[in-house]
């Protein structure tokens, strides 16, 4: 089969970690030094069962709760990811603001997104909880993990769990595998 080709939108408050989940997802690298974005896009291949596809991901400029949604990303992008930081209150906050920005600016009810709360190795300066994100990520019907960009922690897991996402929109994966006997 052709690869499917998708594009990914990676949004959040800045500084949270979008260019560092990014690298290190396409290049499996960790960069410290801090360089705001305006906008970056990545491209990768990569293979979710047995099926190949070619992810065009875009690093958008971080966002805060007075950001108008970017036009640009409504169109056109096949999936989302919302990150924060788990050492953020005020990212968690924004990150409620851009979901709900999300939804009204598309027009749809359901959109795939994972909620990626980063920068799990900062534990002692945790101030939201896994469950606390979890639960938000349920309230949207969303995919949810926790990473750590810096120890490559679940990074590469955020994208194939978005492309299930993406095929779940999209009928091609039963939410469960049921069987109807007569
Ligand atoms: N400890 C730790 N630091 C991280 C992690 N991810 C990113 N950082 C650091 O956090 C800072 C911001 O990271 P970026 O990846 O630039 O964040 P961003 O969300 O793209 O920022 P904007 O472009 O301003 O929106 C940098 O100093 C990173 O090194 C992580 O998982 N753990």
């Amino acid at each position: 089969m052709p690869p499917k080709q998708r594009k990914i939108a990676v949004m959040g408050y800045r500084s949270v970690g979008k260019s560092s989940l990014s690298i290190q997802f396409v290049e499996g690298q960790f960069v410290d030094s801090y360089d705001p974005t305006i906008e970056n896009t990545f491209t990768k291949s990569t293979r979710v069962n047995s099926q190949d596809y070619e992810l065009k991901l875009v690093d958008t400029a971080g966002q805060d709760e007075y950001s108008i949604f970017p036009s640009q990303y409504s169109i056109d992008v096949h999936g989302y990811v919302l990150v924060y930081s788990i050492t953020s209150s005020k990212s968690f906050e924004v990150v409620q603001v851009i979901y709900e920005k999300l939804l009204d600016i598309t027009g749809k009810g359901h959109v795939p997104i994972i909620l990626v709360g980063n920068k799990t190795d900062l534990h002692m300066e945790r101030t939201i909880s896994m469950e606390e994100g979890k639960k938000l990520a349920e309230s949207w019907n969303a995919a949810f993990l926790e990473t750590s960009a810096k120890q490559n922690a679940a990074v590469s897991d955020i994208f194939h769990l978005l492309i299930k996402e993406i095929e779940k929109a999209d009928g091609n994966i039963p939410e469960k595998s049921s069987c109807i006997l007569s």
